[in-house]
């Protein structure tokens, strides 16, 4: 998707295989963790992404830059533009592949400045698989899906077992998390 792709994805890839039960296009994608920086509603400064199912490779996510994102004054700051393309890459992945699946990599172009006020339409596309990485890239678009392009991204996203998140993370909290969304299968 990005036109700064040189050799991208950088091996050989297979196309990506939605899961069967992967959400329909047109499909509004819930918060999936209440305290995660990218979407959660319980975090007052979070970016809280919204995301919605366009086709069964791609998702568009929406970031409307509020003063506490700000780096200099009026602008987006460059790290939480980044982080906001993480949460938009990692759900597009999450939710159509319905794999555990954690960033590898991820780099970003900055094209031309975000305004504070300014909402970014992000839109991801899983471009191919390769074991256990998966390749997806984003444009991110100034206030319109057909915007002028101000951000791109480029991450491989790696799936893990779920015994990453107990081993590394709060166990508790997933247990938790498995049992609001029995659909992902992620119950230790
Ligand atoms: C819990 C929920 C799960 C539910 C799933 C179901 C549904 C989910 C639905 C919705 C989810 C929605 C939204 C998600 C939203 C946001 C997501 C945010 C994601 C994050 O914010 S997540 C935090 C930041 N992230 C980390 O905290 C990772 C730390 N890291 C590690 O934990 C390890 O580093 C790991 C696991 C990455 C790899 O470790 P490992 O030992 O398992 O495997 P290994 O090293 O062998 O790598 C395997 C192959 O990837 C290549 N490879 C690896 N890294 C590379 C790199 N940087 N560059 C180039 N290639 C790389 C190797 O070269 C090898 O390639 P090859 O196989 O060809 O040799």
């Amino acid at each position: 998707m990005s036109d700064t792709a040189q050799n991208w994805p950088p091996v050989e890839v297979q196309d990506p295989k939605p899961h069967p039960d992967a959400p329909a296009k047109g499909t509004t994608l819930g918060v999936h963790y209440s305290h995660c920086f990218g979407c959660g509603d319980e975090v007052d400064a979070g970016l809280r992404i919204r995301s919605t199912v366009d086709d069964d490779t791609v998702v568009v996510s929406t970031f409307t830059v509020s003063p506490e994102h700000q780096g200099a004054p009026g602008l987006a700051h460059g790290g939480l533009l980044s982080a906001a393309f993480d949460e938009a890459l990692g759900s597009t992945v999450g939710n159509l592949l319905r794999v555990p699946a954690v960033t590898g990599r991820l780099e970003t172009d900055f094209r031309s400045p975000v305004p504070v006020g300014s909402t970014l339409y992000i839109v991801a596309k899983l471009d191919g698989v390769a074991g256990r990485k998966i390749y997806v890239s984003a444009d991110g678009r100034l206030d319109a899906e057909d915007g002028p392009v101000a951000v791109q991204a480029r991450a491989l996203f790696v799936t893990v077992g779920v015994e990453h998140f107990l081993e590394h993370g709060d166990a508790q909290q997933l247990r938790e998390l498995g049992e609001r969304h029995a659909d992902w299968d992620i119950n230790p």
